[in-house]
């Protein structure tokens, strides 16, 4: 992928900063009544109650601008390549949540994961922030990206799925009582503070993606983009931590009129193509003015989406495509003659106020059994590989020196060796480091080839 990256910016002092003080007897560890799974299912929550987290961005909210996006797969062996994202634009603005739109197959996923930084081979573009080249190892630490599939720990419970996180995620100069009040504070606004003891594999779907987002809320990103969200709970809880400072871009498939109207702007795609970028309201005048309009009392969600399929003709699709100027035009923007350029926006941003302010992590140790999860977590940048490495090394070893121990003493002894406690050391090490070696290749299999488990 060509980075724009001439310039080095670090705009991730998105330093956890709580805007509670107060008492700190007021603990996560403290759940409440424990109560079976369904009773908690039964509690409702209004999103439109939360009041947005204590914790809030400390920096000013990110443009992202992205130019000329392409994204190229290739289909396999002699059956050539296809092109996904057509050299795409544009702008995506702070404190602003965003819908991707478009058809199933139009690029939606494929964008934001380019945008997100998950999809790097067959990439070319350049994406900036707040006017500077990215520079993906800094963007990573301000973002996080909650993809369709919910990789949840599905028998922790959501209080330890949340202690977890926070241990990995929180400054260690954090105490127990400083992370549960992060903790609390975001499961009470995401209303999962009743479900602390229910397993992970056991929530709702809702619950579940609440949950994906609850964790990745505990370093308090600035970015934040989430794959398929057509709940509308889920979706006023991210308009409330947008407006906060946040900037949420989320794809959705085919919102109703009034999910459609939750959200700032819209970024609707065709066949890798932009259709329109601007904000909601604009989208009705957009479509008049293109000589296509919205048909009274029809979803201009379902218009757009209709049009984008290539319902009314592929001329259509064209014109869109031309009058977006493939996402360049901003004129759909409410305040299209104040956008910043990019040299405005690096002068508004100076690097000098751009410290890495960044929280180490606690201990970087977990025990995740399952591939995905373990890209998931390392992705958004829970633990180092490293890390993970070490912890199943170390989590297994017991178990290692148990079986090499009863393997040699009975191979040495049946083999008839000279008894030995020097060569009967160095056979059972010999076993050791072969037990060790084939645990490595073992994991080094898992990670190249998608291994699947049949039950
Ligand atoms: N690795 C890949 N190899 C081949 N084709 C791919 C690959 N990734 C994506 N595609 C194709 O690219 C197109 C866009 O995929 P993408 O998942 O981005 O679409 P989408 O708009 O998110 O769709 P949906 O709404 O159904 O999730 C689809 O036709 C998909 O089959």
């Amino acid at each position: 992928m060509m980075l724009a990256g001439a310039q080095i910016v670090d705009e991730s002092s998105v330093a956890y900063t709580s805007g509670k003080s107060g008492n700190t007897e007021t603990s996560a560890a403290m759940p409440p009544e424990q109560g079976s799974s369904r009773e908690a299912q039964s509690v409702d929550w209004n999103p439109a109650s939360a009041q947005g987290l204590h914790m809030v961005p400390k920096v000013d909210p990110v443009d992202i601008h992205f130019s000329n996006i392409t994204c190229t797969v290739k289909l396999g062996i002699n059956k050539g390549s296809k092109q996904i994202l057509h050299g795409v634009n544009g702008r995506l603005r702070p404190r602003q949540l965003i819908a991707i739109m478009g058809p199933s197959g139009a690029g939606k996923s494929t964008l934001l994961d380019v945008l997100s930084g998950y999809r790097i081979t067959g990439v070319g573009g350049a994406v900036f922030i707040n006017g500077r080249g990215r520079i993906m190892k800094r963007f990573k630490r301000m973002s996080c990206y909650i993809q369709q599939d919910d990789r949840l720990q599905g028998l922790l419970t959501v209080g330890e799925n949340m202690a977890l996180a926070a241990d990995l995620k929180l400054p260690t100069k954090l105490d127990k009582y400083e992370k549960g009040e992060v903790i609390e504070d975001i499961l009470t606004n995401l209303g999962l503070y009743e479900h602390m003891n229910t397993r992970g594999a056991q929530l709702s779907g809702g619950q579940r993606k609440r949950l994906s987002i609850a964790l990745e809320l505990i370093n308090n990103p600035l970015i934040i983009g989430l794959d398929s969200s057509s709940c509308t709970q889920v979706v006023q809880l991210c308009q409330t931590l947008a407006h906060q400072g946040r900037t949420i871009i989320c794809t959705v498939h085919q919102p109703s009129a009034s999910l459609f109207a939750l959200f700032d702007q819209v970024y609707v795609l065709a066949a890798g193509r932009c259709m329109y970028q601007g904000t909601t309201k604009n989208l009705v005048p957009y479509l008049q003015q293109a000589g296509i309009p919205c048909p009274k009392y029809h979803n201009p969600a379902d218009y757009i989406i209709e049009l984008s399929c290539g319902e009314y003709g592929q001329d259509k699709i064209d014109l869109m495509a031309n009058k977006s100027e493939n996402g360049k035009a901003l004129d759909w923007f409410d305040d299209h003659q104040s956008i910043p350029s990019m040299e405005g926006l690096r002068k508004l941003v100076p690097l000098s106020v751009l410290r890495d302010t960044e929280p180490t992590g606690g201990d970087e140790e977990t025990i995740p059994n399952e591939m995905s999860i373990l890209s998931k977590e390392h992705f958004n940048r829970w633990y180092s590989l490293g890390s993970y490495y070490i912890s199943i090394t170390i989590v297994d070893l017991p178990i290692s020196i148990v079986g090499c121990a009863v393997f040699s003493v009975i191979v040495y002894t049946m083999s008839s060796q000279p008894l030995e406690i020097a060569r009967f050391s160095m056979f059972f090490a010999i076993s050791l480091y072969t037990v060790l070696v084939a645990q490595s290749f073992g994991l080094m299999i898992g990670a190249v080839f998608s291994v699947v488990e049949h039950s």
